[in-house]
């Protein structure tokens, strides 16, 4: 069972992935595309994200498309696949899952974790080892625009699209919640 996973910044994300990781030990594998995407990025001469960013356009379609070839051919009972549906960036946003990219991973469910927009506002706000826009408008535009770039991707590979809300409190509901969508 492979499934794409994906929520804003501070949405609660790595906190409801670790719980599932604990309930699952290795029967789970936990991918990050971005951190896949840079494996890649560093065969083809970038050392880091910035460098990553600054290829041309081309360059990092095929790194996207390779990261994405790579996972898919990973075997494990259940793989998580953790990455944006959306990227904010100052052109706009930016899909993280176009349709080369979705269907070369193939995924058999997608997923977006939400929270309220006055929480994840409140959590941003709270984290002072990150700079990120925190007003409650953006963070709504932002909820908006991931399940917008979800539904999309939804449409593009056939794969059923599930909504996950991490309440305040309950993030062990979101990842039991999760877990049932991956039909464990
Ligand atoms: N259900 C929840 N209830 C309360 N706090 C939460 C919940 N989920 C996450 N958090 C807190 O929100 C902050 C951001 O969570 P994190 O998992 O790092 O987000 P992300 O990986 O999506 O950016 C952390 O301080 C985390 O402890």
């Amino acid at each position: 069972m492979r499934a794409v996973i994906g929520g804003i910044p501070g949405v609660g994300k790595s906190t409801v992935l670790d719980i599932l990781r604990a309930k699952l030990g290795a029967r789970l594998e936990v991918v990050n595309y971005g951190t896949v995407m840079m494996e890649e990025a560093k065969l083809r001469g970038a050392a880091d994200r910035d460098q990553m960013r600054r290829l041309p356009a081309q360059v990092q379609r095929e790194i996207q498309a390779s990261a994405a070839r790579k996972i898919s051919s990973m075997k494990v009972e259940f793989l998580l696949v953790d990455t944006h549906f959306s990227i904010k960036t100052p052109q706009g946003y930016l899909p993280g899952m176009p349709s080369h990219v979705v269907s070369a991973l193939a995924p058999d469910a997608l997923i977006v974790l939400f929270a309220s927009a006055e929480e994840i506002s409140s959590r941003r706000a709270a984290d002072a080892t990150r700079v990120r826009e925190s007003s409650i408008e953006s963070v709504r535009e932002e909820l908006e625009m991931e399940r917008l770039f979800a539904v999309a991707a939804s449409n593009e590979c056939g794969a059923p699209l599930a909504m996950i809300m991490n309440r305040q409190g309950e993030a062990e509901g979101a990842a039991n919640a999760l877990a049932a969508v991956m039909g464990v």
